[in-house]
């Protein structure tokens, strides 16, 4: 199980991290809030939703699987991100720059925590210098994004977006469901902390490091977001962002249609729904089962949504696509790629999530990540039935029954 090319599924290499991972570490990546019902929710809300497979689709060999994003700005060779995970370097020492190395190889997206143990130019610099071979004949792109929690010293968040645009980030993602921290209770009784020589490395010599370096009395990530995010922010926020940069402006953990419709109004680039890896608010509504009213607010505005938690399977990724996703994050797989291989290992939990993208991409029978829709899915609680039109050709497809 040391060698990378020996994992088959995602589930294999979180066993393999596991046995190679600290107690304190391996349960601060895996946890959830409380009793992890939001957690656990994430993924088997994916597990509920059913394939109505097109045959005889006259498929290519290998489905498409390019995307366009940030109002058509961007055209990527994959609907994968890499959402932003804190403190890389408990995994493995490639930390960072092994998973954004990983996933620029591979044309998926990589976003970074303002939470990370290496700096946010270091990141940067090694991004822009992986050279990423053609594949079949295409050169893959991705994007480099930086996420940003609001310090309470508004001085401490302006610092970091110019550093960030100055690096070359291509789009700045601000997440809104953190602080306060969740009640984590294996980081409480694990006393979490960053272990020495590990630091928040975009804020030396800065008081903000404080509490994560030392071990306290309690969990180090609770008492600092307490002791620095902002936990008032209002939507004011957004015209704040525009007016420190000109990046595009993402909103993370979004689950509602009428927040999905504030972000509307104040005109951000994406919606990403998220129930931060069930990490905050326990018993939240799964992000998949989220998605479809968050799609329908932003309807005809062209601002994407995206989505994480949960995803585990190529299945998820097309489920997520049909509902109308423009990206799909996976979270915690990578940090298992990470541990248990290093880079190799992230490129290994990459390349077997595209590799089971393409074939249910085909067995579904979409050419293409842009011919997936609702109407390859069938919900829970609902009873499809599928009519060949009178005309002839292409049927007509309806679902009946309503929502358990
Ligand atoms: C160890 C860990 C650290 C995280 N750190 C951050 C972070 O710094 N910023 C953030 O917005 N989300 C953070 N998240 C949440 C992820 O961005 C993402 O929403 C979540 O992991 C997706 O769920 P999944 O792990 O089930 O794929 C973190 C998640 C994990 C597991
Ligand atoms: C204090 C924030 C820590 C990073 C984070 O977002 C997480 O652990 O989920």
């Amino acid at each position: 199980m040391e060698d990378p090319s020996s994992w088959i599924n995602l589930a294999e290499v979180q066993a393999v991290a596991h046995k190679k991972m600290t107690k304190p570490a391996y349960d601060y990546y895996a946890s959830g809030a409380e009793d992890e019902i939001a957690l656990r929710e994430a993924q088997m809300a994916f597990k509920r939703i059913r394939f109505l497979p097109k045959m005889l689709q006259g498929l290519p060999e290998k489905c498409d699987t390019k995307v366009k994003v940030l109002g058509g700005r961007y055209t990527l060779s994959s609907p994968l991100i890499v959402p932003p995970m804190a403190m890389q370097k408990l995994a493995h020492p490639d930390g960072e720059i092994g998973a954004c190395r990983a996933a620029k190889m591979h044309g998926v997206s990589y976003c970074l925590s303002t939470m990370a143990t290496t700096k946010i130019e270091d990141v940067a610099s090694a991004h822009s210098s992986t050279v990423v071979p053609p594949s079949e004949g295409e050169s893959l792109s991705s994007l480099k994004m930086f996420q940003l929690y609001v310090y309470k010293d508004r001085r401490v968040s302006e610092s970091l977006i110019r550093r960030a645009e100055a690096a070359g980030f291509q789009a700045l993602v601000i997440t809104v469901d953190l602080p306060p921290l969740g009640h984590r209770e294996a980081d409480i009784r694990n006393r979490f902390h960053l272990p020495a020589p590990l630091r928040l490395e975009n804020f030396i010599g800065e008081s903000t490091t404080t509490e994560i370096d030392k071990k306290g009395a309690s969990s180090g990530l609770a008492d600092h977001s307490q002791a620095h995010f902002d936990s008032t922010l209002d939507w004011s926020i957004v015209p704040w962002l525009r007016s420190v940069t000109t990046l595009p402006i993402v909103v993370k953990g979004i689950l509602r249609a009428d927040d999905a419709l504030m972000a509307r109004q104040h005109r951000v680039d994406a919606v990403w729904v998220s129930n931060h890896g069930g990490r905050q608010l326990d018993c939240t509504i799964a992000p998949i089962d989220a998605l479809p009213e968050v799609v329908s607010a932003l309807e005809g505005s062209g601002i994407d949504a995206w989505l994480d938690g949960g995803v585990r399977r190529g299945t998820d990724v097309v489920k997520a696509l049909a509902l109308g996703a423009k990206l799909v994050g996976v979270g915690r797989p990578v940090l298992w790629g990470l541990a248990a291989g290093g880079e190799k290992g992230v490129s290994r939990v990459l390349s077997m999530l595209k590799e089971e993208l393409g074939t249910s991409l085909q067995l579904a029978g979409a050419p293409s990540v842009r011919d997936l829709s609702p109407d390859f899915l069938v919900m829970p609680g609902m009873t499809p039935f599928c009519r060949p039109s009178s005309q002839g050709g292409g049927g007509r497809r309806g679902i009946v029954g309503s929502r358990l």
